[in-house]
């Protein structure tokens, strides 16, 4: 956790104390460090060198304006799921021709968009999909450019949850399907088969799984070229984890190097769509400790973030490390740190010994992926503030949510007529 450590007693983004954010913009608030990003963003790119192809950052991981638009200055290409991701990143100033557009679900209105501002590709996860995307170029006399997303059926070791690569997860086209469905797409007047793709899981700690779903696509990919069906690129996905709490995940050179070599002096671009080993431990959540409470059972931090600002330990049992802002010398105890939503499951750490006193500002770390993005307004909530470090300066990078945008679009009803 480089970007975020100790100095003279407070912790720090960057040059930034974090008591100095939460004084001016409040909390709880997500705070990340620009040069986190940059640097975990131009580790794939300083590792993929000259080999052709794309790092397309996982735009669900977080999905920011300011996030987006530092990776856009870097050349970033994106892995976008929605029309609303794609606007973002056009928002931002990345490149549509360095968008992969993922996801099972992609409507008609979005394939016409995607096509009209010319992404990459489409990773297409079904044959009823490809059928659409058909039609749909069809009718706006162009061309789709198509990856299929296969589904390798490997086991990437992961949660469950998390787990995408295996016959029974929603996601991709079994590989042993594939070949009849390029067969198609290959001479259809309106595809352009392009590529193929798979995403396996997230927060993997090794490198195997990824070999061997690479091994998999492989021999696809050779089964094709036997029929004259020549791919550009090959998608791995992204899924490659983060420490949250003792993990030792590979290196990302360690990680693309085997990659590299598997592919060997095979002519197929190399495409990676990382999320959170980008965005994972450049962003923390800044909290204040609202009340404590001593019960029989359990002693209780009861603090002002809460599952619909980081749903992460409540959807996944997730860990990640609370630390004080400031540290005192007091005894530790073991606290369940809790927030304010009526919700069993609403906790952001359980077991956690620390020295805590009411009004002190604590961070939950590695938040910077899939904290923000999968935050929501249950119990009526605003969503937090985003703030940016960069070096010494702060960069108010989303308002926190008042009271207006709460019910922004709704409207109460007229009385029922003949009820007075
Ligand atoms: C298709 C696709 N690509 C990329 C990602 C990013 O994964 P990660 O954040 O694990 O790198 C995901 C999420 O798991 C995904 O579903
Ligand atoms: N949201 C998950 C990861 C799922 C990735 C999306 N395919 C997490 O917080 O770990």
């Amino acid at each position: 956790m480089s970007d975020f450590n100790y100095r003279d007693g407070s912790l720090h983004a960057e040059e930034v104390a974090l008591e100095k954010i939460a004084e001016q913009f409040g909390t709880p608030t997500y705070v990340y460090s620009r040069a986190h990003f940059e640097n975990q963003y131009l580790a794939y790119a300083d590792a993929l060198g000259d080999h052709p192809g794309l790092i397309c950052y996982a735009v669900k991981a977080n999905s920011n304006l300011g996030i987006l638009s530092l990776l856009a200055q870097l050349g970033a290409g994106f892995d976008i799921v929605s029309a609303g991701e794609l606007e973002r990143v056009l928002l931002a100033g990345g490149d549509p021709s360095r968008i992969v557009f993922s996801g099972v679900g992609k409507t008609a209105a979005e394939m016409r968009r995607a096509l009209e501002v010319g992404v990459h590709c489409f990773n297409v996860e079904s044959e009823a999909e490809m059928a659409r995307l058909e039609l749909v170029a069809a009718e706006c006399e162009t061309t789709a450019p198509v990856s299929l997303r296969v589904n390798p059926d490997v086991d990437a070791n992961t949660h469950p949850y998390i787990s995408t690569g295996l016959k029974e997860n929603k996601f991709g086209i079994a590989i042993d399907t594939a070949l009849d469905v390029y067969r198609h797409a290959a001479q259809s007047p309106h595809l352009q088969v392009v590529g193929v793709d798979c995403h396996i899981g997230s927060q993997l700690t090794e490198i195997a799984p990824f070999l061997d779903a690479l091994d998999r696509l492989l021999i696809l990919i050779d089964q094709l070229t036997a029929e004259g069906i020549q791919l550009e690129h090959l998608d791995l996905g992204g899924g490659l984890g983060v420490r949250y709490r003792g993990e030792e995940p590979p290196p990302v050179s360690d990680y693309i190097g085997a990659i590299k070599e598997r592919l060997g002096d095979r002519q197929l671009g190399l495409v990676l769509e990382p999320g959170r080993s980008i965005a994972a431990n450049g962003g923390l959540l800044l909290t204040r400790v609202e009340y404590l409470k001593r019960a029989e059972e359990h002693n209780f931090a009861i603090v002002d973030a809460a599952m619909n600002d980081n749903l992460r330990p409540a959807l996944y049992q997730a860990w990640q490390d609370i630390v004080p802002v400031t540290p005192n010398n007091a005894a530790n105890e073991i606290w369940d740190i809790v927030g304010p939503v009526c919700e069993t499951g609403d906790f952001i750490g359980k077991n956690r010994s620390l020295a805590l006193q009411q009004g002190q500002l604590l961070a939950m770390l590695s938040a910077g992926a899939y904290g923000f993005s999968m935050s929501s307004n249950y119990n009526s909530r605003p969503r937090a503030a985003e703030v940016l470090v960069d070096g010494d300066k702060t960069y108010l990078v989303r308002a926190r949510e008042t009271q207006a945008d709460l019910v922004r679009g709704e409207s109460p009803v007229p009385e029922k007529r003949g009820s007075k």
